[in-house]
Order: structure tokens, then C-alpha cells, then sequence
């Protein structure tokens, strides 16, 4: 079976990246299998300069095909942020609940109509001998004024879906991996299937 690697130490990612390509019959791997992969500083100005920078960092370490994804929350109210910063918005330790409690605290009476946001999520494609393909999913929402929902994780309690009615955190995996900026990105890789995998 064909073997892909994410570029990736996030088991929240993990689990949405196996369902893509378990239709595909191509096994995930990830940074979670490996024993001491190496660091990637995520200091790009862009996700997709980060996500570039992760996939060739560990592509080009390893000598095989390698997804990277780095992805974030854009709040139109707080100018985009907290964008590429949006794992470390809290502080260096990078803690969901901690993230979440900083976006309420920083919308405080921001009204409903005002608190429209979207995930964005850059993916990098490194097949070795060759430069980074990379591409941009989005999906837009709105940021809750409190937690709602079990699934997911990061932002997703707090990140409304207009369309569905529903919060990001209460859609099942499969839901959520038809709609997401993670789906919309891997939506566009789709058309390169053949050549990046063959
Ligand atoms: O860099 P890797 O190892 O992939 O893992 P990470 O968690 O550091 O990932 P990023 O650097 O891409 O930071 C993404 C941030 O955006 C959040 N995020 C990304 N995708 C999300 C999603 O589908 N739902 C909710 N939050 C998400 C996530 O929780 C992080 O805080
Ligand atoms: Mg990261």
C-alpha cells in the first residue's frame, strides 16, 4: 500500500488526514510515529510559507512524499488575527482551551453580526526531486460567545457554520471533512492525484 507522511504533531489533523486517504487506500503516517523528528520553526509570514517549510524540512530529511499542513483562524474583528500565530495565541504552550478562552476575552462586546471569521489551511506537497506544490482551503464562520460541541478540536467549539447551522465541534469527522478549509484544501490537490501519487 502507498504511504504518505504529514508533516505533522497534531493527532487532531492525524485523524481528519487517515479519513481522507483511507478512501484512497494510502496508509498516513505522521511526526507522531517517528522518534525524534526533527523541530520545524513555523516563523513564515504566510501559511503557506510555513507550510512549505514544513513539508521540505521533513521531506528532504526523510526522501519521501510528504504532506504539510499548517493552518490557522482569520477574526475579520481582531484584523485577521490570531492567523499564523493561531497555535501559540495564548502563549508557547500551545493549549486549545487556553486559545479559545484569549478569543472570547477579545471579543468581548463584539456583536454578532461582527465576529465573521474562517479557517484557512495551507497544504504542502513535497515529492522528492521536486519543488513544493502548495494550495489554500478556506471555510467561513463566525465565532461563538461560548463553547459548543465534543468533536474536533482547536477552534473548532467555537467556530459557527452558517450553512449547517452548527457549531465546527458538533459535526461528526465525516461532516466536517466534507466542509472544512482542510477538505477545501485537499479538494484542490485532488486534480494533482494521479501525478503526486502514481
Ligand atoms: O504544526 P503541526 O505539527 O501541524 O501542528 P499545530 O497544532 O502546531 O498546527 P499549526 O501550526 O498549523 O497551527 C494550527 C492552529 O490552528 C488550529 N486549527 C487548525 N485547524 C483547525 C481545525 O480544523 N479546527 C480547529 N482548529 C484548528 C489549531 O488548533 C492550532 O491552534
Ligand atoms: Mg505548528
Amino acid at each position: 500500500m502507498k504511504t504518505v507522511l504529514i508533516a505533522t504533531k497534531n493527532q487532531g489533523k492525524v485523524r481528519e488526514f487517515e479519513a481522507f486517504f483511507a478512501e484512497k487506500n494510502i496508509q498516513v503516517k505522521s511526526l507522531l510515529d517517528m522518534e525524534e523528528p526533527d523541530d520545524v520553526i513555523e516563523d513564515g509570514e504566510t501559511f503557506e510559507d510555513n507550510a512549505v517549510k514544513k513539508a521540505e524540512a521533513i521531506g528532504k530529511a526523510n526522501g519521501i512524499p510528504v504532506i504539510a499542513d499548517d493552518s490557522g483562524l482569520e477574526v475579520d474583528a481582531l484584523n485577521g488575527a490570531p492567523g499564523v500565530y493561531s497555535a501559540r495565541y495564548a502563549g508557547s504552550e500551545k493549549s486549545d482551551e487556553a486559545n479559545n478562552e484569549k478569543l472570547l476575552r477579545e471579543l468581548e462586546g463584539v456583536q454578532e453580526e461582527n465576529r465573521t471569521a474562517r479557517f484557512v489551511c495551507a497544504l504542502a506537497v513535497y515529492l522528492p526531486g521536486n519543488r513544493c506544490h502548495v494550495v489554500r482551503g478556506t471555510c467561513e464562520g463566525r465565532i461563538a460567545f461560548e463553547k459548543r460541541g465534543e468533536h474536533g478540536f482547536g477552534y473548532d467549539p467555537l467556530f459557527y457554520v452558517p450553512e449547517l447551522g452548527k457549531m465546527m465541534a458538533e459535526l461528526s469527522r465525516e461532516e466536517k471533512n466534507q466542509i472544512s478549509h482542510r477538505a477545501n484544501a485537499m479538494k484542490k490537490l485532488e486534480a494533482d492525484w494521479d501525478t503526486l501519487f502514481n
